[in-house]
């Protein structure tokens, strides 16, 4: 959290069992999926450290794929306890959110066909310089991240799954002047812009009338933080 964590670089094994920081049942509130009752799983440890970072991933314990399937079949009886099972025909599959930290520090592949082989649909949240293989019909939901002035660019193979780039926009961090505009023209992803949150209200109020602005002239979509403002995971 704030950039106070250590770098860690990837973890080549063969993800049958991953470090794992937490798994919780709660709304998607970023991109594109936000609004959506997700099941997240949060990855212990990243390769980045952002000075903005809102998230606490070094504790962690190590799980096998099938310990981890066993806590999201939990998850989800508790959110379709009320409907003996079946979930509105709106919710074809219920979504699980696989993020960190940098979910792309360990292998993640085995855990993504597991989870579809149970009837899930798996979003994956990266900052998009580290991959491994994942099934074809995993999506990724990339923030490309800006530390120390330098921008971090985006894997090709992250760039080939990514449904949606989501820029965090700060009026008080140099090198998000405006967005980057990366991924966008060659391989046409919709563009979201997230004012970032620094945890101070004037600075935050700063970010959103800068967020609007370059959505204005992007004509990118805005994300604002729904579990934030919900106070909920
Ligand atoms: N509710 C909720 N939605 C999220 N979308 C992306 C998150 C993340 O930490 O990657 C996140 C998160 O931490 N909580
Ligand atoms: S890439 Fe994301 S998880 Fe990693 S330090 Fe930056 S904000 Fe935090
Ligand atoms: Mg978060």
């Amino acid at each position: 959290m704030f950039g106070e964590n250590e770098k860690l670089s990837i973890e080549n094994k063969d993800g049958r069992q991953l470090k794992v920081t937490e798994i919780f049942s709660t709304i998607q509130g970023e991109g594109p999926n936000a609004g959506r009752v997700a099941i997240f799983i949060r990855l212990s440890g990243c390769n980045l450290a952002c000075s903005f970072c809102d998230t606490k991933f070094d504790r962690y314990t190590q799980l096998t794929i099938q310990n981890i399937l066993k806590k999201v079949l939990h998850e989800r009886s508790k959110i379709t306890s009320f409907t003996d099972g079946k979930t509105l025909p709106s919710i074809d599959k219920i979504l699980v959110v696989i993020t960190g930290g940098e979910p792309f520090r360990q292998n993640i592949g085995a855990l993504c066909e597991i989870l579809q082989e149970n009837g899930f649909e798996v979003q994956i949240e990266t900052n998009g310089t580290l991959y491994f293989k994942i099934p074809d019909n995993t999506t990724i939901v990339c923030s490309p991240k800006i530390t120390n002035k330098v921008y971090h660019p985006i894997r090709e193979d992250v760039l080939q799954k990514t449904i949606a780039l989501k820029f965090i926009i700060s009026c008080h961090l140099e090198g998000y002047d405006d967005i980057q505009e990366i991924g966008q023209q060659a391989f046409n992803i919709p563009v979201y812009v997230q004012p970032m949150d620094e945890y101070d209200l004037k600075k935050n109020k700063r970010n959103i009338d800068k967020t609007i602005k370059i959505a204005m002239k992007h004509n990118a979509i805005v994300s604002i933080q729904l579990h934030k403002v919900m106070d909920i995971r």
